[in-house]
């Protein structure tokens, strides 16, 4: 039997109780917490967490089973398969930013795995979001073997660390500006406003869920309980400007040594991030702050006396990036170098095949497509092609776009093919961005 013969999709947005849909979509939410082994949601949770679904603008797809379902099984209307998207731009360096569709909630029903569900979706889902003119996809993936045959390379990456705060903290900062212990609440209000500011000057950011800025106020934005334990401070710049915070909770007195957590850390330049740890660091009681989150590239490492007070628990991938649109994302970035490339791009779902000469002369941007591939993406008139500079698959390609993974690694790793040489040295310059790329935003 083939998909269409078992399954059916359907599309639909989120919905509040009392309105058409609301069944549905609680369903579905039930569906996606048992694609992650998540403990059962009571329906109170379940309408917080439509509510943001709803302020995110985000599409609910379900997979359903055709005609009657095996007896005992969950009924017809809980989907087999589920994937949400929303729709987000991407700081793609030098202040440039491109849209992208955000996939998440991607779950098939353990009984129904491994029969191509996903495979079908993601197509189905990529190419209508080309066809809406969306030049990239990304997502995070909950493992990392999944993806990249859908085309998704590794873009940035976060970090687990622990900081010592205790006698060794000592910061080479002077805070031109002052700390304040504040509710936690107003980062409701104010939590957006300094991730705007970020996010505006961070490569690899992401815009960021409705639900983050009640998460950094410790108030459950994604169904979560409320946790009256979340701490909070702002920082004031010299004219009083507020340009970030940080939310965090004391996991309590069991926990040796005395411990912070960090929830959320936002900051819309580095001078506030340091005072805040500054601020962190000075609290009586506590000898660790531990985070999750953090960026790979941390300026806390170099601006500390004892580099070592900053130890690395976990690394893992975060940003997972897809290149709908060869030339469109070409053409939206800012490149470090002039120079011209030609690049080979193979796409096993076809939307980027085809090869692409990029030059940069004088800061300005040009992209040709040369050959279309099988089903090329590119918007310009085919030339013929030319030999490569270097051949390399969409997924690689939007590892090295946001300049966090290098050419040069995925040369050495086989993943690159270089035709001329020095052309992934040319690549590592021209894609350069001003600051390592990180994203925190997850969704
Ligand atoms: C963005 C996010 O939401 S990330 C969250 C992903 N979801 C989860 O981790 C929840 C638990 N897992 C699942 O629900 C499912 O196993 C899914 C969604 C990962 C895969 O769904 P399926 O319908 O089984 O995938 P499908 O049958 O289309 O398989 C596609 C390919 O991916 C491979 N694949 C699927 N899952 C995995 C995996 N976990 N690890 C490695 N390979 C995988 C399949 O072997 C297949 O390979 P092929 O193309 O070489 O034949």
């Amino acid at each position: 039997m083939t998909f269409d013969e078992n399954y059916q999709i359907q599309r639909f947005p989120a919905a509040r109780p009392g309105e058409p849909g609301f069944e549905q979509a609680v369903e579905w939410i039930r569906a996606v917490n048992h694609g992650f082994h998540q403990p059962k949601r009571t329906l109170e949770q379940i309408t917080t967490a439509l509510g943001v679904r709803l302020a995110d603008d985000r599409e609910q797809l379900g997979v359903y089973q055709r005609g009657s379902v095996a007896e005992h099984s969950f009924p017809a209307e809980r989907p087999v398969a589920t994937f949400g998207t929303l729709r987000k731009d991407v700081n793609i360096g030098f202040g440039k930013m491109l849209p992208a569709l955000l996939v998440t909630a991607v779950t098939v029903r353990a009984s129904h795995r491994r029969r191509g569900i996903l495979s079908r979706v993601m197509r189905e889902e990529l190419g209508r979001a080309q066809q809406a003119g969306l030049p990239l996809a990304a997502l995070n993936a909950s493992e990392a073997a999944i993806y990249r045959r859908f085309g998704f390379g590794v873009s940035t990456k976060e970090r687990k660390i622990t900081v010592d705060v205790g006698p060794k903290f000592k910061l080479n900062h002077t805070d031109a500006g002052r700390v304040e212990s504040v509710p936690r609440q107003v980062l409701l209000e104010l939590a957006a406003q300094i991730f705007a500011s970020w996010h505006a000057a961070q490569p690899g950011s992401v815009g960021r869920s409705e639900g983050y800025r009640y998460q950094a106020a410790g108030m459950g934005g994604w169904g979560n309980e409320d946790d009256d334990n979340v701490l909070a401070a702002l920082h004031y710049d010299a004219a009083g400007v507020i340009d970030g915070y940080v939310s965090y909770r004391f996991l309590g007195w069991d926990v040796s040594p005395g411990t912070f957590e960090i929830v959320d850390f936002v900051t819309a330049n580095e001078a506030a991030y340091l005072a805040l740890w500054g601020f962190l660091a000075s609290n009586d009681l506590v000898e660790r702050v531990s985070w999750a989150t953090a960026p790979p590239e941390n300026p806390l490492e170099w601006a500390l006396e004892d580099r070592r007070c900053v130890r690395l628990v976990d690394e893992k991938d975060m940003l997972w990036l897809r290149i709908l649109d060869v030339v469109a994302a070409l053409e939206g970035r800012e490149y470090s170098t002039d120079g011209e490339l030609t690049l080979e791009v193979h796409d096993r779902l076809g939307f980027g095949s085809g090869s692409y000469r990029l030059s940069v002369a004088g800061g300005a941007v040009q992209v040709i497509q040369l050959d279309p591939g099988t089903e090329g993406s590119g918007s310009q008139a085919a030339v013929p092609s030319g030999d490569a500079d270097l051949s390399l698959d969409v997924a690689d390609l939007a590892s090295i776009y946001l300049g966090g993974v290098l050419p040069s690694t995925l040369l050495a790793a086989g993943r690159i093919l270089e035709h001329r040489a020095g052309a992934a040295l040319l690549a590592q310059r021209m894609f350069a961005v001003e600051k390592a790329p990180f994203c925190a935003s997850h969704f």
